[in-house]
């Protein structure tokens, strides 16, 4: 796991050989130790130089092996051995430092990276702190500042960035391994005294109290409830006021309390979700390795509403030419010019030049004629979609692929009215969609690998994270969120706030709450899909009464403030009002308290207080019930994808894991038992009714999530 070389007659060059990032297993740990050990004993070595291979130093220490109590070699004492060493030992950094990877070459005497390096302690976004000497030394290389913004946030840095703080020595357009042998000669000449950073004197910053303070006020602010950026603020803080020893000590506390965390769980849990979600490896037995996606040159998208806005700017930036398509002179002047204005944004923001050469408007269909693809973004409305369907079938090349931006029709209808049934697919794009990084791909019951490969491959290229999904009502994200938007709902009707409702679900780890959110997107997007599904409006079976449909429990309660106008943050106000249209400063609004009794009194509802408990409950636990749903329908191949999708399409937050990993933590049992509490308190709710796999989970004594597949492969699949 570590080779070790004698180069040039005076130097040990020592290769860690972990593929793929060379990550610090328990046997690369012993590796390095016992080649060190060889290199400090050897007179013959003069210098070490450690390298990665394959062209990356290393990821840091081996995720996997947290599942369990560390064992083996201790990075304290071999980082201790490296810096104390009397040779001089040179980091040549090619491809990543991160983590414990940087925390190596933060032990070692000298860095030199490469120019396309990236280098971080990227920790605290697993739930950890740099406990390997990285909270101690970094300070002391490039000052508590610029120190505590790299390890409470985890971000990395480019070469050109570390070597401006100063975490580099040397960045280099050739080799850093050869680079670094050939400094290593040069540096066995030189004291090291000056170089084993944790003997550095601390440059401490005037104001140390209010610095820490500020920090710890953004932290809590962006990170509500999130442990481990606070204690990596309490391990920076060490670092300024102690000696190294007891920073060390303190360093090791703090890890202690974070290692074995509900939330360093969680926090890892997503980082391999998010890896599991995009091998794509669906039932059929299509994935990357057997079905070779479309390369996309040409795109067209249609309508240029926020959707195809977002969309156009998200292809654009990665250099597909694309032809937007709007219906009406105005409508296409106004997309035009927001599309320019947000690639000229994006790119400046990104320092390149904004890529309008790659753009085309046009008020005719027939310009599409010729395109690779082409995706719909216009209006949630299923017959205007057929017809456009219809239109496009005739008008684009038979090769042309079809992909609708839909966010819940059935996309075998749109199909359906095609020539290419086989070749279309839904893109289900997040708003704003140039930002938002989900993107369920939607894979109908006629589209083939190649449809679904190319989505996959062109959203990865978009740099988003892609789910694959099947199609059903709202898929997987929207179907799910109904059952919980129903609940919050429900809970207003019972007695609650919508303040009191988002202000759980904040505490909980919400960005926003649920009525805080639906202001934000405006309350019309969801009654638009109630009329068109027939649970509002002209369509309704005039048999069920305001508060039932179809024989199950209905809210009418957004439909009436839509009809009021209360759409939202756009008319100024909603769930809540705001101090004009448009306003962001959401404050509870008397009128809906009075609109909320006013409906009490007609249904006869008696208002109860309700519990945080409860409301976290019957908000999460049908959100996860539906989920569970979604697994034995086969609408979702694992829950790792259902946990991805709600974490970066629905701010679940991440150090919950998401709504199936949440209720694996909670407990399936006790997820059980509550539902069934409150299916019994509420029968008229069929979605709080506990779902088949779950009982099924919970009879074979709840395995772990990783294990919940070998369960779901009896059931049918729709991907
Ligand atoms: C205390 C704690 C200490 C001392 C630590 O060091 S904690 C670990 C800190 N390091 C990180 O958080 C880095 C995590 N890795 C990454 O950010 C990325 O993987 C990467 C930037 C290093 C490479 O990105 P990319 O080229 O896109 O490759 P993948 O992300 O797809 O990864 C490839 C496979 O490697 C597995 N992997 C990556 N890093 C680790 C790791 N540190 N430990 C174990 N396994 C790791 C990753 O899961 C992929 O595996 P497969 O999915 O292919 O099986």
């Amino acid at each position: 796991m570590a080779r070790y070389e004698l180069v040039k007659g005076s130097l040990a060059l020592i290769t860690l050989t972990n593929p793929p990032v060379n990550a610090l297993s328990s046997a690369v740990r012993y590796g390095i130790t016992e080649k060190i050990k060889r290199a400090l004993g050897d007179p013959k070595v003069k210098a070490v130089v450690i390298c990665g291979e394959n062209e990356r130093f290393c990821g840091g220490a081996d995720i996997r092996e947290f599942a369990a109590p560390m064992r083996g070699h201790s990075l304290v004492m071999l980082f201790d051995d490296i810096e104390a060493g009397e040779k001089p030992v040179i980091a040549a950094i090619e491809g990543v430092a991160l983590g414990g990877g940087f925390e190596l070459a933060l032990a070692c005497h000298y860095r030199i990276a490469h120019s396309k390096a990236r280098l971080g302690l990227p920790e605290v976004t697993l739930g950890l702190l740099p406990a390997a000497g990285g909270t101690q030394r970094l300070p002391r290389l490039i000052g508590i500042p610029a120190a505590l913004e790299l390890i409470t946030t985890g971000h990395h840095v480019s070469a050109q960035e570390a070597l401006k703080l100063g975490m580099v020595d040397q960045i280099t357009d050739e080799n850093a391994c050869k680079m670094a042998v050939e400094f290593a000669l040069r540096a066995v000449a030189k004291p090291l005294s000056s170089r084993r950073i944790s003997t550095l004197t601390m440059p401490c910053p005037p104001n140390l109290d209010a610095l820490f303070e500020a920090v710890t006020m953004q932290v809590q602010k962006k990170a509500r409830g999130v442990m481990a950026p606070l204690a990596c603020i309490q391990a920076v803080r060490a670092a300024a006021t102690l000696p190294y020893s007891k920073g060390m000590k303190r360093e090791s506390e703090l890890m202690a309390s974070l290692f074995s965390s509900s939330q360093a769980r969680a926090l890892q849990y997503c980082f391999f979700a998010q890896r599991t979600a995009g091998k794509w490896t669906l039932p059929s037995g299509a994935q990357w390795s057997n079905i070779k996606p479309r390369d996309i040159r040409r795109a067209a998208v249609i309508g240029l509403g926020t959707m195809g806005r977002g969309i156009a700017v998200s292809l654009a930036r990665v250099g597909i030419s694309v032809i937007a398509v709007e219906t009406e002179k105005k409508l296409l002047e106004t997309g035009r010019q927001m599309v320019i204005g947000m690639l000229e944004r994006d790119a400046k923001r990104r320092g390149v030049t904004a890529s309008l050469y790659l753009l085309q408007f046009t008020l005719s269909l027939q310009d599409v004629k010729d395109v690779d693809i082409v995706i719909e973004a216009v209006f949630e409305d299923m017959s205007l979609k057929k017809r456009l369907f219809r239109d496009l079938s005739k008008v684009c090349r038979p090769s042309t692929l079809l992909y609708t931006n839909t966010s819940g029709l059935d996309v075998d209808a749109l199909a359906g009215v095609t020539d290419r049934p086989h070749m279309v697919a839904g893109m289900h794009f997040f708003s704003p969609a140039h930002v938002m990084k989900l993107l369920e791909v939607i894979c109908g019951p006629r589209s083939s690998s190649e449809t679904i490969a190319t989505a996959m491959s062109l959203g990865k290229r978009m740099g988003k994270v892609c789910v694959a999904v099947g199609n059903c009502p709202g898929f997987v994200g929207n179907r799910m969120v109904k059952t919980y938007t129903d609940q919050a709902n429900f809970l207003l009707e019972e007695g609650a706030t919508p303040e009191q409702v988002d202000g759980a679900l904040e505490e909980f780890g919400f960005a926003m709450g649920v009525f805080r959110m639906s202001d934000l997107a405006g309350l019309d997007v969801g009654w638009r899909i109630r009329k068109e599904s027939g649970l509002t409006g002209p369509d309704v079976d005039p048999k069920d009464p305001p508060h039932r449909r179809q024989g199950h429990r209905y809210s009418p309660i957004p439909d009436m403030l839509c009809e009021q106008g209360r759409m939202g943050q756009k008319t100024g106000c909603g769930w809540y009002v705001y101090e004009k249209p448009g306003g962001t400063e959401a404050k509870p609004d008397p009128l809906i308290q009075k609109l909320l009794e006013g409906y009490r009194v007609r249904y006869s509802i008696q208002p109860r207080k309700i519990s945080s408990q409860e409301l976290i409950e019957r908000c999460l636990y049908v959100l996860a019930n539906e989920g569970f749903r979604v697994l034995e329908d086969g609408i979702a191949v694992q829950p790792e994808d259902i946990d991805v999708i709600y974490l970066f399409g629905y701010g679940f937050p991440r150090h919950r894991g998401g709504p199936m990993f949440y209720a694996n933590m909670v407990g399936l049992g006790r997820v059980l038992d509550r539902l069934e509490h409150y299916h019994h308190a509420h029968p008229d709710v069929p979605h709080l009714k506990p779902s088949q796999l779950l009982k099924k989970l919970v009879a074979c004594g709840s395995p772990p999530i990783q294990k919940w597949k070998e369960h779901i492969k009896t059931m049918h699949s729709h991907l």
